[in-house]
């Protein structure tokens, strides 16, 4: 995660910087589908890639999903070499592995099954291959504008759940973690390695809350315990009906980083398989987050830096390091 220090010092000046160019300037030659469907368009840009009902569809629901965007040979490129760093066989710089809270709280000497999620693989090359796929990049476009960072990355493994529910994710909203802007110029790809339902903790999603502010996130008081840094709202009483999606191996779901979403139990005794990555575009800007609702989380992440790689530094500068150029230029991310 933290490997080029260096590379900081060239980032950090541009941290506090007032974005250049990334307002709603985007909706110019917008008018087509906007009067189509008399809506102004926000949340997603001109492209030729999407068509009018998608785009409406993204701009009314906050998510979009594509059936078979990633062929089934890629998939199994990206479980094999899953199975290799499970096995050691490969070691990655940076790479966070995490094993479900039950396990790594247990007496059970934790073995490759027991790993949950990869996260930040950006320097495993063959991993990092999803994040630069073309057919996933057309579609972030759409979202981020030319310019497109790769910000995070994760392999999600859902185990089986050991009984007490902590292979739940709780509903949050992904905003609550990044510490940039602006939220439209930011959208998660979510593909399915396998087919998820609501038997193995398929993505559960609350249609158009991506309209709505960011909430106060905290842990949840779960009986069974959560996972570290497993946030999720505060006190959430949610009047949006929740929807299931169900999907296909190699089925993608892009969404908008305020759109509220979790995952169910995984009720069965297969590990289900996702790879995610969080793009943003590279003309988003840095915030400060403190006295805001974001603080908690920022000072986590601070402190489990300064733990685990002895780095004292911002929450703002742990996205900097992390963050990969996938698409045109950096130009401030
Ligand atoms: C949009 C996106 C960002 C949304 C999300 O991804 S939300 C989820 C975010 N999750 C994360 O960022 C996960 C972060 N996880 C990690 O950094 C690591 O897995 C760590 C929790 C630090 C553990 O790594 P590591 O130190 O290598 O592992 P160790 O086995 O040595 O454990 C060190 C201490 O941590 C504890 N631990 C390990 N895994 C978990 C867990 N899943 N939940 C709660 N506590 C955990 C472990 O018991 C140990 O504690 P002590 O024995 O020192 O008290
Ligand atoms: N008590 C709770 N508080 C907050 N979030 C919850 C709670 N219970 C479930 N959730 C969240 O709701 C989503 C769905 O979880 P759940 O395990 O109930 O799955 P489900 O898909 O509804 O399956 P089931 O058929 O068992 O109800 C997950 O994001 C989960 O973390
Ligand atoms: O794959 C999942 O369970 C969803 C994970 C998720 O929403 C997240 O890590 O932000
Ligand atoms: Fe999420
Ligand atoms: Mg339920």
């Amino acid at each position: 995660m933290f490997r080029a220090t260096d590379r900081l010092k060239v980032l950090l000046h541009h941290l506090d910087r007032p974005p250049a160019a990334v307002t709603a300037s985007s909706c110019t030659s917008a008018q087509a589908v906007s009067a189509h469907y008399r809506v102004p368009l926000r949340y997603t840009l001109d492209n030729d890639h999407l068509s009018p009902e998608q785009r409406h569809f993204y701009e009314e629901n906050g998510f979009l999903l594509i059936k078979n965007l990633v062929s089934a040979e890629d998939i199994d490129r990206f479980r094999e070499e899953f199975e290799r760093i499970c096995r050691r066989e490969v070691q990655v710089p940076g790479l966070v592995v995490m094993r479900d809270v039950t396990i790594a709280k247990s007496e059970f000497v934790p073995d490759q099954r027991a790993v949950s999620k990869l996260q930040d693989f950006q320097e495993d090359p063959e991993l990092f291959r999803y994040c630069k796929l073309p057919q996933i990049l057309k579609y972030v476009e759409c979202f981020t504008g030319p310019n497109i960072m790769a910000m995070h990355t994760m392999l999600i493994n859902k185990p089986p759940d050991a009984g007490k529910k902590t292979s739940r994710h709780p509903m949050h909203q992904d905003l609550h973690y990044f510490p940039f802007r602006p939220a439209d110029r930011i959208v998660c790809a979510w593909t399915a390695m396998e087919n998820v339902d609501r038997n193995n903790g398929c993505l559960v999603v609350q249609p158009g809350t991506h309209k709505e502010t960011l909430k106060e996130h905290d842990y949840p008081e779960w009986e069974g315990g959560v996972n570290k840094m497993y946030h999720g709202i505060r006190d959430y009483r949610s009047h949006h009906p929740r929807l299931h999606l169900v999907m296909e191996k190699g089925d993608t779901v892009f969404f908008h980083p305020l759109l509220i979403h979790g995952s169910g139990m995984n009720k069965t005794q297969g590990f289900r398989k996702a790879i995610s990555c969080h793009y943003a575009s590279a003309d988003c800007y840095y915030i400060d987050v403190t006295g805001t609702t974001q603080e908690n989380i920022g000072n986590e992440i601070k402190e489990l830096a300064l733990q685990k790689y002895d780095l004292d530094i911002k929450f703002q500068e742990s996205w900097a390091l992390r963050a990969c150029l996938v698409q045109g230029e950096r130009t401030s991310l």
